[in-house]
């Protein structure tokens, strides 16, 4: 089998991707499922599984885009909640110093508030009222109401029906190492929550599991510890992974202070054992309600409070550093990781193919040549072959009727001579039979011919199939020649021809006599023209008068002659009409003509199994060519994919290591250096 069809068959199959390396493959692993099973991809043509893949990759791209604006977004968001009553509210106007939000002994917060630097409100400080929490855009004050900030208890108290959430921004004169809204690093939200109850409670919850929730407050109040519903939220969040931090509000009211430290943290170590793991850093026992929110001034609570609101903030942006850069981080390892397999695999099986194709058209470079070589020295040899064998068919044909021409008169052997009186029908006798007997010649020739071309077709055949297989001869020797040829040489027989008599001293005087009787005819003509103007009166007169009127000649020009002409004119007809024949033919070329004609048929025989060599041979070349440019092709792009995959082998490697190399600290200090690398 000729390499260039084993190669095919095998690109065809190695073309396909593989799948076997795509366990190695985290991300861009392909499953393609109908219905509820998955199907073999190796099943699959390159084509599908390419649009696979690019659809794959599509989504990776989305990813990453979400990603990237997520470690970009500089914004993060702290959602307090907590049981009634516990000091929500209190506790985040203990964080922003500032006697912004509500507090009431009575449950007052009836929807979600959220507390924004006003920086992201052009500076303005201002309360949106927000109907549909999904349409809020600031800029469109269709959206929201503008809300006064002395109405704001009212707004928060009683109009829950009308609005789902306020967006509230406030300044904060403070530096950004003491605001948490600015803090120089993220800009912190702070939200207060409704508190929690039965009815609130799943609310709150699918609220905490939002995306852009870094940190969740809990705040439990001393006095009460943890009710139903906060157990309930704690223990959720809990397996959910929520980020929590636990502040104990209103420990001033607490006599026994240690007791009810034990005793809480008994229940937090139930509750969420990884929060008590870290107690110390996110378990506060504080009194917002005591936290002066005067600039300057503290009160005797204050250095907890103080030691809570670092301890918040390294947590906040520790989170924030853990939810963000760590999906980022674990994604890119991971995609970055399939890159490569992908990379290793592509290289692979590219260069394979290119070390495949080019072997390939290596191996058949000589097939390739040999066939050129021999379409030129075949076509060369069948066009000698059927050339010679045309020349041949010419010549013999040729010389077989020059030969008859030559030995015509063996045509009229066996005519039967009928007597002077019908000489006339005699002399038409010999001139057909010896137009038929060349006519006859003329057949034999042809088939002769037609052996000698089917001979010739047989070996142009053999020829042809040596180099390339078997195939129906296509010649066709049988119609050959088949089409009636109405060339024949036609003598006109005529009065001269006979008589052929030849002055010589035996025939002198009866000559001398003649020449008499033809004076007396009235006419000064030579013998030749008496006897002829005698014959042509006799050819007008009709054969049976014939006598009436040579008997006066021959009573003139003497008995001896007239018998001589008798006894001589059957010979003399045969003579001059074969001679007559001769030059006929000669004069006509009649023996070229049919040489040429023969030779010509035959030739268009041969020319017809010759094209046919021609044909396949140059079907069977751009087959080849056909194959070698598409080898090439393949050579060409799997060097080119090769080259490509090189490269980017080498940048996922690079930055796979750069990626590896971004460490994600959970107390987020370094967390602003850690970004901009990672970004
Ligand atoms: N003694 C004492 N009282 C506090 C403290 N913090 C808050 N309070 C009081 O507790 C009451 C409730 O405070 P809020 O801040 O309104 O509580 P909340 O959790 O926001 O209430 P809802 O939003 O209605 O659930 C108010 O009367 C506060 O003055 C504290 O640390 N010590």
């Amino acid at each position: 089998m000729e390499p260039l069809t084993v190669f095919s068959r095998q690109v065809e199959k190695n073309r396909l991707i593989q799948t076997d390396f795509g366990k190695d493959l985290s991300i861009l692993n392909l499953e393609l499922k109908v219905g509820h099973e998955s199907t073999d991809l190796s099943t699959l043509e390159n084509q599908s599984i390419a649009n696979l893949l690019e659809d794959k990759l599509s989504q990776c791209i989305r990813h990453l885009e979400n990603l990237h604006t997520r470690v970009a977004d500089t914004s993060s968001k702290v959602l307090v909640t907590g049981d009634l009553n516990s000091g929500k509210s209190t506790f985040v106007n203990a964080l922003l110093k500032r006697e912004l939000l509500p507090a009431d002994q009575q449950p007052c917060t009836s929807m979600f508030c959220e507390v924004l630097d006003s920086t992201l409100n052009d500076g303005l400080e201002q309360v949106h009222a927000i109907p549909d929490v999904q349409k809020y855009n600031r800029l469109d004050p269709a959206t929201y109401h503008i809300v006064e900030m002395r109405h704001l208890y009212k707004v928060i108290t009683d109009q829950f029906d009308l609005y789902k959430m306020l967006k509230i921004y406030a300044s904060d004169a403070r530096s950004t190492q003491e605001s948490l809204l600015h803090n120089g690093v993220v800009d912190i939200a702070l939200i207060d929550s409704p508190g929690l109850n039965t009815d609130s409670v799943k609310t709150t919850a699918v609220f905490a599991r939002q995306e852009e929730i870094d940190v969740v407050v809990f705040v439990v109040s001393a006095e009460n510890h943890f009710t139903l519903s906060g157990k309930e939220f704690l223990w959720n969040a809990a397996n959910e992974k929520t980020h929590i931090f636990i502040v104990v509000n209103r420990f001033d009211s607490i006599r026994d202070k240690d007791r009810c430290k034990r005793l809480i943290l008994e229940q937090i170590r139930q509750l969420s054992p990884s929060t008590y793991a870290d107690a110390d850093d996110l378990v506060h026992f504080v009194s917002a309600g005591n936290v002066d929110l005067e600039p300057g001034s503290r009160k005797l609570d204050a250095p907890d409070f103080a030691r809570l609101e670092e301890r918040l903030r390294a947590f906040v942006l520790g989170n924030r550093t853990k939810s963000k850069l760590s999906p980022a981080k674990h994604y890119l390892v991971k995609l970055l990781t399939d890159i490569n397999v992908l990379s290793q695999a592509n290289k692979q099986m590219a260069g394979q193919e290119y070390e495949e194709a080019t072997e390939a058209l290596q191996k058949d470079l000589p097939a390739y040549e040999h066939l050129l070589r021999v379409r030129d020295r075949l076509l060369n040899q069948v066009e000698k072959v059927a050339e010679s064998t045309v020349s041949t068919i010419q010549k013999n044909t040729i010389a077989r009727l020059n030969t008859a021409v030559e030995h015509v008169e063996a045509a009229i052997q066996g005519i039967e001579y009928p007597g002077i009186f019908l000489v006339w029908q005699y002399a038409q006798d010999i001139a057909d039979s010896m137009s038929q007997s060349l006519l006859k010649e003329v057949r034999q020739a042809e088939q002769i011919a037609r052996q000698d071309t089917s001979l010739c077709v047989d070996r142009i055949h053999d020829m042809g199939t040596e180099h390339l297989g078997n195939y129906p001869r296509v010649a066709d020797v049988e119609n050959m020649l088949v089409k009636n040829n109405s060339r024949r040489v036609e003598v006109t027989v005529e009065a001269t021809d006979f008589f052929d008599l030849v002055f010589d001293e035996k025939l002198s005087g009866a000559a001398l006599s003649l020449g008499a009787a033809a004076m007396v005819g009235g006419r000064m003509l030579g013998f030749k023209d008496a006897v002829s103007s005698i014959w042509s009166v006799s050819n007008m007169v009709g054969a049976q008068n014939i006598r009436r009127l040579v008997v006066p000649v021959v009573s003139i020009a003497g008995i001896g002659l007239a018998a001589y002409v008798v006894s001589d004119m059957r010979s003399a007809v045969e003579r001059k009409l074969v001679k007559k024949f001769q030059i006929a033919a000669r004069e006509t070329s009649h023996v070229e003509a049919h040489g040429q004609r023969i030779s010509r048929e035959s030739r268009k025989v041969l020319r017809m199994e010759g094209w046919e060599i021609h044909t396949r041979l140059q079907k069977a070349i751009e087959n080849k060519e056909q194959k070698r440019s598409e080898m090439e092709i393949m050579a060409h792009d799997s060097q080119e994919t090769l080259t490509y995959f090189n490269s980017l082998l080498e940048k996922s490697v690079l930055l796979l290591d750069n990626v590896n190399a971004v460490q994600i600290e959970a107390n987020g200090i370094q967390s602003k250096e850690i970004e901009e690398k990672a970004c």
